[in-house]
């Protein structure tokens, strides 16, 4: 078999939302189609992969480098034994002649073209991607049942307290037992009022994650934690720079029993090591956000959760933001943490398949061939307007 075309396309995800840095009125993706000469019932077998928020498309990336490497490459040397596309020797393919460090925008493009690569593997297989995850990296059994947390509460033009306490209820009502709300976009006061209008709604037991987007410097984000220490928070989220490792080990040493949660702008394993050695964060109290669509993609990620290992950070401490798919394969594959959800943001590209439910916090997997695009029709729907 052989990769055929591959093909790309930016689509907008655009919201008139913002965090504390930025808005989203401008966002966009790119969504990714691996076409291959492999039939099966009459259709060429495709994987497709696309980026999650927050990076932007990278079309001109994958055009100009990464799919010609793939395109080009000696199909055989794409395979493994067993005649299949093997995205690991794909992947050593798309990052020849890149040189280590300098983790930016190629990052995102390789993370959505490794996604597709392993929705194409998974499909090949006609399994689950997170059964073939499972036996292939982690114990053998993956665990279908995933936690997930839904994302939101952002600042919004004219939106006061009681349109957060809705939103956030409506989450609740949908079956989710944690939500996230967006702090550092308003002064400390105010934050905190939000926050209480928030835990009001919610109630006790450590259900609300507060995310700063990285907006602080190590003062102010220690300034936060103390006001947010008479909360009873789930996490507070990368408080200051995702590379200022200086300062996170600042507000990870406050001693707080706050939990820090933070990774999703990290890129690469070597950031993510650098993040365990020097970032001060408690492998039993705290939590990893690393995203494979943005940080080249699973074999990456397999890295990354190597090389923490060793620092004690086990696989359950890891929850991606994100809120696709992909990562909701590796969370019941390799038994991690669970998976952030943004069930009114992103669309039609995060979410579940069709028909399933989140209860109690959680999801189970369906049995669905690949990632499990397919199963989600509107999602499925833009997936199949690449190959027209
Ligand atoms: O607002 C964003 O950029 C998304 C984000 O941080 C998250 O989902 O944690
Ligand atoms: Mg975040």
């Amino acid at each position: 078999m052989r990769i055929v075309e591959v093909r790309e396309r930016t689509f907008p995800i655009a919201s008139p939302i913002r965090n504390a840095v930025v808005d989203f009125s401008q966002m966009t993706l790119s969504l990714a189609a691996v076409i291959t000469d492999e039939v099966r019932d009459g259709r060429p077998v495709v994987g497709f992969g696309f980026n999650s928020n927050g990076r932007y498309g990278q079309g001109s990336l994958m055009r100009e480098r990464f799919v010609p490497r793939l395109t080009d490459a000696d199909p055989d040397s794409l395979l493994d034994d067993s005649g299949l596309i093997d995205p690991h020797a794909a992947w050593a393919t798309m990052m020849a002649n890149e040189k280590p460090g300098g983790h930016g925008e190629r990052s995102v493009a390789v993370g959505v073209l490794d996604m597709a690569l392993w929705d194409l593997r998974a499909k090949l297989e006609e399994r689950p991607l997170y059964d073939v995850i499972a036996q292939r990296h982690g114990d053998g059994q993956a665990d279908r049942r995933v936690f997930v947390y839904a994302a939101g509460g952002y600042y919004h033009p004219g939106k006061g307290d009681q349109a957060l306490q809705d939103e956030l209820k409506s989450y609740l009502d949908r079956g989710y037992t944690h939500v996230k709300m967006k702090i550092g976009g308003a002064s400390l006061a105010e934050d905190c009022r939000r926050i209480e209008s928030a835990l009001a709604v919610l109630g006790p037991g450590q259900r609300l994650m507060v995310d700063a987007n990285g907006r602080f410097d190590a003062d102010e984000a220690t300034a936060y934690l103390k006001a947010l220490e008479s909360y009873d928070l789930h996490w507070y989220e990368e408080p200051v720079d995702p590379l200022d490792y200086e300062g996170t080990r600042a507000v990870a040493g406050q001693r707080t029993r706050v939990p820090l949660a933070t990774g999703e702008n990290l890129f690469s394993h070597w950031d993510a090591l650098n993040l365990g050695r020097y970032g001060g964060l408690d492998p039993q109290r705290d939590y990893l956000q690393f995203d494979c669509a943005l940080s080249y993609g699973l074999v990456e990620y397999l890295r990354t959760l190597e090389v923490l290992r060793p620092l004690g950070w086990e696989p359950s401490r890891f929850i991606p933001h994100g809120g696709h798919q992909m990562s909701l394969n590796i969370a019941a594959g390799l038994g991690l943490g669970g998976n952030e959800s943004y069930p009114d943001l992103f669309q039609p590209f995060g979410g579940f398949p069709d028909g399933v439910q989140v209860q109690d916090g959680h999801v189970t997997m369906p049995e669905l061939p690949g990632i499990g695009f397919e199963g989600k029709s509107d999602l499925a729907a833009v997936c199949a307007s690449l190959l027209d």
